[in-house]
């Protein structure tokens, strides 16, 4: 038997969440408040897209380490880690650390991070656990507490091998077996990648260019490109972020340009998370997407004039809504 239990219940956990639930997986959904989590034991999870709307019960707690210590493990779990960058803090790893520890050797986490930086941390903190990453296209949107609209399908790779290397034994390949199994079963279109590196860069790319770009401007994905100065702005940071992730060891990949202006197109309904973000008041995750490209910058002696302002605008903006 295998469960998974769901960190973070905003657009991404949710609609994890719901669509597991509603293939009979067993599901268990953390939440920052026990207001949420308590709507969501009452209610379930409202899951709505073109054909309508499904309700989807799940099982759900509140991040808090009683109810953790409480909530003794013993089967296989997988843990999918559904937060923001800049929730991945000390109390949060504590939470992570006290919900694998009745069960080390049996919980895997999956991170679904944009961005890059949670690896790490998570590695130095919880050398233990074997961490895997993961890239997904698919869209989401929280409507309220307890409830998605899942905006646009697309891909979900997860990394062959732990990130950390560690416990990459039998046990783990037939717990991973069982994670796409599961993930698969509940719709979404799940592979196992060799080169997450690369996938991780090239998700990078598309946000590092997208997400300050429609937080600045205020506009939908789609609408990015439909003006010439947006879209000479889109160009010019692409560029800049390229040089530097080639440089970093992403692969060189000749559509990559034409890719993002697929993205744009195939989220045109998006509010990007940055933008969601900006106009909800709440902090974004401008220091691991354009932050962190240009720390790669300044590591390989590279100027990232552009990267730096966007990640100077967005941190002002933010502060001051
Ligand atoms: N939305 C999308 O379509 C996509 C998102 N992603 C990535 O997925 C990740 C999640 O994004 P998204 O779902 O949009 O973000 P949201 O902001 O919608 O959700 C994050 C959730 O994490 C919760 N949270 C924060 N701190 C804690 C904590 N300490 N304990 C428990 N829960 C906590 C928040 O709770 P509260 O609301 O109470 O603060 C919120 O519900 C991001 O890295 C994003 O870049 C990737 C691809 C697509
Ligand atoms: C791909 C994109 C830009 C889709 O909205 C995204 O990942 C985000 O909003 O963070």
């Amino acid at each position: 038997m295998m469960r998974i239990e769901v960190v973070g219940a905003g657009a991404i956990g949710l609609l994890f969440a719901a669509r597991l639930a509603g293939a009979g997986v067993d599901v268990k959904v953390w939440t920052r408040t026990q207001r949420q989590s308590e709507l969501i034991r009452k209610q379930g999870i409202s899951l709505l897209n073109e054909a309508g709307e499904a309700v989807l019960h799940a099982d759900s707690d509140w991040l808090h380490p009683d109810r953790v210590m409480a909530h003794r493990q013993e089967e296989r779990t997988w843990i999918v880690l559904a937060v923001k960058q800049q929730a991945i803090d000390a109390e949060l790893i504590d939470s992570l650390r006290a919900l694998t520890a009745s069960n080390v050797g049996e919980s895997s986490i999956l991170c679904l991070q944009n961005g890059i930086g949670h690896l790490d941390k998570l590695a130095a903190e919880l050398p233990w656990v074997p961490l895997y990453a993961a890239v997904t296209t698919e869209g989401a949107k929280r409507e309220d507490e307890r409830s998605v609209r899942h905006i646009g399908t697309g891909m979900l790779w997860i990394s062959e091998k732990a990130q950390n290397l560690v416990a990459t034994g039998e046990k783990s390949d037939k717990a991973q077996k069982m994670l796409l199994k599961s993930l698969r079963k509940a719709g979404f279109e799940a592979s196992l990648s060799n080169e997450m590196e690369n996938r991780i860069f090239q998700k990078l790319l598309v946000n590092a260019v997208i997400n300050p770009l429609t937080a600045i401007f205020d506009v939908a994905n789609g609408e990015l490109p439909n003006d010439k100065n947006r879209l000479s702005l889109m160009e010019a940071l692409h560029s800049e972020t390229y040089g530097i992730l080639t440089e970093a060891g992403m692969k060189d990949h000749a559509d990559s340009w034409n890719n993002v202006l697929e993205v744009c197109r195939r989220t045109a309904a998006n509010v990007s998370s940055m933008l969601a973000d900006v106009r909800a008041g709440h902090p974004t995750e401008i220091d691991a997407i354009n932050g962190a490209v240009s720390k790669l910058a300044a590591k390989q002696g590279m100027a990232s004039p552009l990267n730096d302002a966007m990640t100077a605008i967005i941190t002002t903006y933010s502060r001051s809504k």
